[in-house]
């Protein structure tokens, strides 16, 4: 894997030198300068329209963004990504969640051996079990088939398969698929009330099966159904998904239930092995195998397109430019769907567990900003929360808009009220509103001078604010797969130019250490070793 220092790179001094030229310039008039903008600064790929014209940017910024990427060999990384390299260095492992959509005839190895043959067993024995289950050959422990599956885990092997499930709801069975992940024993004892422990299958999803949050739950869920049933009936009703044979064996479950998991697949990267069972489950075998199909198309695009006509390498970059060059710390993503609205928490872990890093590859504390912050929620209701800030604030912070051209169940009142809102936003954040403008319409509306002259500072809108529009299809399996496999790249993409490494998470320990070691606090009523403002908090907590 490469090593370079992208701010040292002549790339990088470039983009610095048009950065002062380009700071100032505004939307409206990059636009009224080149009619061809739109056509130039746009991708159309399969379903996907990708535009991102609306962004402060001209062709020599585009060039000189791509300059950047080859400088820092972007190209030569992404093979070394897709054919398995340990390019994982600090935990000395391949990436290779590619290889779980990849098709069966693909030869991928992992220390000389192709790891297909693992892949396509484990979709099979997916497949296998989800049919049993959702046509109810598998039944549970008094005979009645299973209505309700729980997804106990957390992280990686929670938000992937909440968000896909949420996501493709539409396409459902009569399976309902809960999922619990946080500790606190309210989420747990709040999913499992209402369940009858003879129809519920429960998925025991841990990469490590170390976890504290998910043990935990994994437990009361075991006492809630050994309340009702006997202990070798937990074969039937338990499942888990794990690299970790060990552990969950020791935990009881059946040898035939515990589904693999390798090394070299990213927690967060995880949904489309068998951490997906419950996607599967909720939406059927051959609707997951969608969704993988369409991821695998978005792999291909980003393996062989140039890179100016490639959506995941163009989205990084242009995010690239405004924090690295702009300043701008967060991105917002906004899907005009009401079901992408986990989308955004999906994505806080894909990006910043990935790329929230300050240690370069040569473990050297980075002098350039790395990691954005990634927030979000669906249009239109984030319109009526936090568009003020986006279009009247004092943070630049340029968004992703996500909107489909068709729904799913087919109304077009609501569907163009929806897109419209989503086709107005763009373009009023990138136009603005001039105090000519404002001025006009408050005389046309019959306000006097007086009044309009006090008004019209609150009611200038300086625009320029950009963003990026996706206009895709339809929410379908294959176009979701495409979705999410364009933030993995566009992850990738960036981790390469800052130099830092995406697939490792050390900044979430010391965090878990401390709770351990709270813990063990409790259990001691101790407080000793901790500072004066922590030692007062456990002792209220305690007392
Ligand atoms: O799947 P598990 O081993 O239980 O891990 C669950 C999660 O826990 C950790 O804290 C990591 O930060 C995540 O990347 C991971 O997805």
């Amino acid at each position: 894997m490469q090593n370079i220092n992208p701010t040292h790179t002549n790339a990088w001094k470039n983009l610095q030198t048009h950065f002062e030229e380009i700071k100032n310039e505004h939307l409206r008039k990059l636009f009224k300068n080149d009619p061809e903008r739109a056509k130039k600064l746009s991708i159309s790929w399969e379903d996907f329209y990708v535009d991102f014209s609306k962004n402060r940017l001209n062709d020599k910024t585009q060039k000189l963004l791509i300059d950047l990427a080859e400088e820092c060999k972007l190209k030569e990384a992404i093979d070394s990504y897709f054919s398995g390299e340990e390019i994982n260095q600090t935990e000395k492992r391949p990436v290779l969640h590619t290889a779980l959509r990849a098709p069966v005839t693909s030869k991928i190895e992992v220390d000389g051996e192709n790891v297909m043959p693992l892949v396509q067993e484990a979709k099979l024995k997916i497949k296998n079990f989800t049919k049993e289950i959702i046509e109810g050959d598998r039944r549970g422990f008094t005979g009645k088939k299973f209505t309700d599956v729980v997804n106990i885990g957390i992280g990686g092997s929670d938000l992937g398969p909440v968000m896909v499930t949420e996501s493709l709801k539409f396409y459902q069975n009569h399976l309902k698929v809960h999922f619990v992940s946080n500790v606190d024993g309210d989420h747990v004892n709040d999913v499992i009330q209402d369940l009858n422990p003879e129809t519920t299958l429960v998925l025991i999803v841990s990469k490590t099966f170390t976890t504290m949050e998910t043990l935990s739950n994994a437990n009361t869920v075991r006492e809630w159904f050994l309340k009702a049933a006997e202990e070798k009936e937990v074969a039937k009703h338990f499942v888990a998904v794990s690299t970790n044979l060990e552990r969950v064996s020791a935990f009881g479950v059946a040898e035939e239930n515990i589904f693999p998991m390798w090394d070299w697949v990213g927690g967060r990267f995880s949904l489309w092995s068998a951490v997906g069972l419950s996607i599967a489950l909720a939406v059927g075998y051959d609707n997951f195998d969608r969704l993988l199909k369409g991821a695998h198309k978005m792999d291909e695009h980003f393996k062989t397109a140039d890179f100016a006509e490639n959506i995941p390498v163009q989205l990084a970059l242009i995010s690239i430019w405004y924090n690295n060059f702009f300043g701008a710390e967060t991105e917002a993503v906004i899907p005009y769907s009401q079901y992408l609205s986990l989308l955004p928490a999906y994505l806080q872990q894909a990006i910043m567990e990935s790329n929230g890093k300050s240690v370069d590859r040569n473990g050297n504390e980075v002098d350039y900003q790395t990691g954005t912050i990634i927030w979000g929620e669906p249009g239109t209701n984030s319109q009526h929360a936090f568009f003020q800030l986006i279009h009247q604030g004092t943070k630049l912070i340029p968004a992703d808009f996500i909107g489909f051209k068709k729904s799913l169940f087919g109304n077009k009142d609501h569907q163009d009220k929806l897109m419209a809102n989503f086709f107005a936003q763009t373009e009023a954040l990138m136009n603005g509103k001039t105090s000519e403008e404002v001025e006009n319409e408050l005389k046309f509306i019959g306000f006097k001078q007086k009044d309009i002259d006090v008004l019209k500072p609150f009611k200038v809108f300086s625009g320029n604010n950009p963003t990026n529009t996706l206009l895709i299809e339809q929410l379908t399996p294959e176009s979701l797969g495409k979705l999410i496999a364009l933030y993995e790249h566009k992850i990738f993409v960036q981790g390469v130019i800052w130099n830092i490494f995406s697939y490792d998470q050390w900044g979430v320990e010391l965090g878990k250490q401390l709770a351990n070691k709270i813990l063990a606090d409790f259990s001691n009523s101790s407080t000793e070793d901790h500072d004066s403002s922590t030692k007062k908090l456990l002792k209220l907590y305690m007392a």
